[in-house]
């Protein structure tokens, strides 16, 4: 099958400060190399540091690379750091959704921002994509004139997953996105997540720290060490047989 993302020798350096007048340039992605299928989960797992989140930010069109290509179906979106809109079929949630909701607006009017923004729908379209999208992730119309402050945070994420959807996306990242929910939600939230696949051939790409998240809910694996892929693969063989010295450590926690 014709991969739905596809990355090739992505390289991002940041320069840091080091000392009064000099500046350091840091690699912190060496290469990076993957494809994703329609309806597939890549997860990406690392020690702290090693990139992930900034891998994240790349894929979402939020940070700029230094080199490299991202291909959506085929089309290039990212060429060696020059992107063009279709970066918006790649979604970012991250852990923290009040760091991405904007407290002065209602969930209603937040989605139709996106809309207005991005599409050329009529009032009354977006009026029912809207209300298609809330319930896809389980919320009521009656939120629409909620307004952040008034979720709890398992909601909270369905809220952020709506203005991820609301725009039709083919990839959702989600940076360690189920990680501050109870367990109880977390699993609520991720049976939300597998139906929106089942039904959609979403692709997701899964950066977490818990394994048995990675373990329940990824078809391919891909283990970072400073930037660089150490191991690649099927998740199922990776857990089974991991070939690669931090993978083994990662997988023993
Ligand atoms: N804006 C930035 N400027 C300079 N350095 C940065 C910037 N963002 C990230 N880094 C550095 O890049 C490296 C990778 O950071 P990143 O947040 O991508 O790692 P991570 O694998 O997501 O870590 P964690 O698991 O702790 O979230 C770190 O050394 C970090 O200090």
């Amino acid at each position: 099958m014709q991969p739905v993302l596809k990355v090739q020798a992505l390289n991002k350096s940041f320069k840091t400060r080091a000392g009064l007048f000099k500046r350091q340039k840091t690699q912190v992605l060496k290469s990076v190399s993957f494809a994703v299928t329609p309806g597939q989960t890549l997860a990406v797992i690392g020690e702290t540091g090693s990139g992930k989140s900034t891998l994240a930010k790349v894929l979402a069109g939020a940070e700029e690379v230094d080199s490299g290509q991202i291909l959506l179906n085929g089309n290039m979106i990212v060429d060696d750091g020059i992107k063009n809109r279709e970066c918006r079929h790649i979604r970012l949630i991250f852990q923290d959704p009040t760091r991405s909701l904007n407290p002065g607006l209602t969930i209603g009017e937040m989605l139709d921002d996106c809309l207005r923004f991005n599409t050329k729908l009529t009032e009354q379209q977006r009026e029912s994509k809207i209300e298609l999208t809330l319930s896809r992730v389980g919320l009521l119309s009656e939120h629409y004139d909620y307004y952040p402050h008034m979720f709890s945070g398992g909601q909270l994420q369905r809220v952020a997953l709506a203005r991820a959807l609301i725009l039709d996306p083919k990839v959702v990242v989600l940076d360690e996105a189920l990680s501050s929910l109870d367990p109880s939600v977390r699993a609520q939230i991720v049976n939300l997540l597998l139906k929106l696949q089942k039904e959609t051939a979403l692709s997701y790409i899964l950066i977490t720290h818990h394994l048995s998240l990675v373990k329940h809910m990824s078809d391919k694996l891909l283990v970072l060490d400073k930037g660089e892929v150490v191991e690649y693969g099927a998740s199922a063989a990776i857990f089974g047989n991991p070939k690669s010295k931090v993978t083994q450590k990662l997988l023993s926690v």
